[in-house]
């Protein structure tokens, strides 16, 4: 790279819009939509799209909701011809879509174009020629009036040709290429010039491209007010911009231009198209729905529609796509995942939206909460715990949360990757001995006392190394006589510090989970956790969890202890 680019490279002229009033305004309805997918999105695929991709695309906008989409360029190719003919001869074009199609300002081809149409119920001609300086003087070597008179001469030719068409309702769209690089003077002159050609008075649209992208977005919304202004009391004139993306700020330029008053967008979903691609029609409409506002175009089954798109393409979607790619509504950062973890506990049907982190609620697109977390080396407990929440029933205690994480943590410290629900439960389960801890055959005996201090008598079987022990304690409730039945018989003091305890499922299924944190031998404070369909053996089984992993600890010392001497 150069070191002084200033040297190659020349800074986009502000135009200088003193008075501007886009900054100000607000986006309160969606604008006209125009897929240009099989058009400008085809012109740039590796291998354009043969027929049968052509009519999937088409199939796809429509179902979308488009109402108007750009079908081709029939001049360029037979295939574009023929599947022009196809949508016309088999009717396949819904009442209420109007298609167009692209020509340059060449006489053969507009002829041919206008031929394509023939029996078309309505169809936007699209007529362009480029009006910025390099493309005058270098690639068609014309001055400005020699530019007038072909726009005046082709868009006569157009009129012409569908005045003798006139079972066709037609609109003529006329596109002064890479308006965003020429001297508004003469992009306004183009498009006077296309409109008296035309007909003052008929339908037309006028299409602004930033055709490559040169400006920051705010360069490109201020020509296009001088623009607006221009055409503000003309019903007939429908004012369309059609963005690229080369400075990656497609999505910016329409929305701009919207504020600077377009009626109308152009753009292919998911941005495909020439070089960087175009305007990501799908990106603009969603922008709009998540501001409450109907966008006018359905994308309620997302990932369906992308993989139509990729198969029609043959290109993929990245996975960081917004509203499409496959993580963009997945959070792997600790801090993240607790942020909506605790924000999907408090929400409630019907709440307007506010989960940190997700600007749309993924199931508004058919996307699932599945994904939303996922659990790697960047993440924390809220995340660990939603997954286990959320898949398996686990409400952990904040501090078990806490202590838990620190297992996870060693664990991906060694494995280094993504831990799914299933491998977290895995831990959680070994951990805890949930399959290890055996049910304790046990029979509680309640006391009557003297009303304040009735205390109940346990009486069980424990599993203690290979043999059943016959325990028998007495408390103010079964975990407090669990309790003393264990320092009895095994020494062991244990002093419950906290309990929680909640169902998993519902029915005849149902299981009782507890969690008790407890101090042993004054030694460690350790969780245990229990899971049985009997509440009361869900927390005697908690103990024996938390008893084993305290003497688990004990000896893990002991044995350091011995390698250390
Ligand atoms: C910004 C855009 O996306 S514009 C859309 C561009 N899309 C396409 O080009 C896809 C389809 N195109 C094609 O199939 C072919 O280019 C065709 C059939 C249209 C024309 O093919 P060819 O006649 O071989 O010409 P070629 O492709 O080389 O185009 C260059 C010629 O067209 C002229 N031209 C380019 N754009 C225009 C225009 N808008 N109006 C009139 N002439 C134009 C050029 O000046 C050049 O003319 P020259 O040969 O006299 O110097
Ligand atoms: C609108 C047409 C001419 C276009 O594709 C462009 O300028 O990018």
């Amino acid at each position: 790279m150069l070191k002084q680019p200033q040297a190659k490279y020349r800074a986009f002229a502000p135009i200088g819009l003193k008075d501007r009033t886009w900054p100000d305004a607000v986006l309160t309805k969606a604008p006209i939509w125009l897929s240009t997918d099989l058009r400008d999105g085809n012109q740039a695929l590796i291998e354009p799209m043969d027929l049968d991709r052509k009519l999937r695309m088409f199939d796809l906008l429509v179902r979308i909701g488009f109402k108007e989409i750009e079908v081709g360029f029939p001049a360029a190719s037979q295939v574009e011809f023929d599947f022009l003919r196809k949508l016309i001869d088999e009717e396949r074009i819904p009442d209420d879509v109007t298609i167009q199609v692209m020509t340059p300002a060449r006489e053969e081809l507009i002829e041919r174009t206008i031929e394509s149409l023939r029996g078309a119920r309505k169809a936007i001609v699209h007529v362009y020629n480029a009006v910025a300086p390099v493309w005058r003087e270098v690639v068609f070597g014309m001055t400005v009036p020699e530019v007038m008179a072909l726009i005046d001469r082709s868009v006569g030719q157009v009129k012409r040709l569908t005045d003798a068409q006139p079972q066709t309702e037609w609109v003529l769209q006329y596109s002064p290429e890479v308006f965003c690089m020429a001297e508004l003077e003469v992009s306004l002159q183009a498009c006077e010039t296309a409109i008296m050609a035309w007909g003052a008075g008929r339908p037309i649209i006028l299409n602004l491209p930033t055709t490559v992208e040169v400006s920051t977005p705010n360069g490109f919304a201020d020509q296009i007010e001088w623009m607006c202004r221009r055409f503000a009391d003309r019903p007939h004139v429908v004012v369309s911009v059609h963005p690229h993306n080369d400075r990656g700020t497609g999505t910016a330029s329409a929305e701009f231009a919207l504020m600077a008053g377009a009626h109308r967008v152009e753009g292919c979903l998911f941005g495909n198209g020439e070089r960087t691609g175009n305007l990501d029609i799908v990106n603009v409409a969603l922008n709009l729905y998540v501001q409450g506002i109907t966008p006018n175009l359905d994308f309620s089954d997302i990932d369906a529609i992308r993989a139509e798109v990729e198969h029609c393409n043959q290109l993929p979607v990245h996975p960081r796509h917004p509203y499409a790619g496959d993580l963009v509504y997945t959070s792997f950062s600790g801090s993240h995942q607790d942020a909506i973890k605790k924000a999907f506990a408090i929400r409630k049907e019907g709440d307007v939206w506010a989960i940190p982190y997700l600007p749309i609620d993924p199931k508004d697109l058919g996307r699932s909460y599945e994904a939303v977390i996922r659990v790697n080396s960047q993440s924390g407990k809220g995340g660990m715990a939603y997954l286990l929440e959320s898949e398996y029933g686990i409400e952990m205690p904040r501090r078990l949360q806490i202590e838990f994480m620190q297992t996870v943590q060693r664990v991906m410290d060694v494995a280094g990757k993504e831990l799914s629900a299933a491998d977290l439960y895995a831990l959680f389960e070994r951990e805890y001995g949930l399959k290890t801890v055996q049910t304790l055959q046990h029979r509680v005996i309640e006391e009557q006392g003297d009303g304040a201090s009735a205390s109940v008598v346990l009486r069980g079987d424990l599993p203690w190394g290979d043999e059943i022990r016959r325990v028998e304690g007495r408390g103010n409730g079964p975990i407090d006589a669990f309790i003393q039945a264990l320092a009895e018989s095994t020494g062991h003091a244990i002093r419950v510090i906290d309990y929680h305890q909640h169902a998993i499922g519902a029915g005849a299924d149902a299981q009782a989970v507890a969690y008790l944190e407890m101090r042993v031998d004054d030694r460690h404070t350790l969780f245990g956790v229990g899971i049985d369909p009997n509440i009361v053996s869900a927390s005697l089984k908690a103990i024996v969890s938390g008893l084993a992993r305290a003497r688990a600890r004990n000896a893990s010392s002991a044995q350091s202890d011995t390698v250390a001497a």
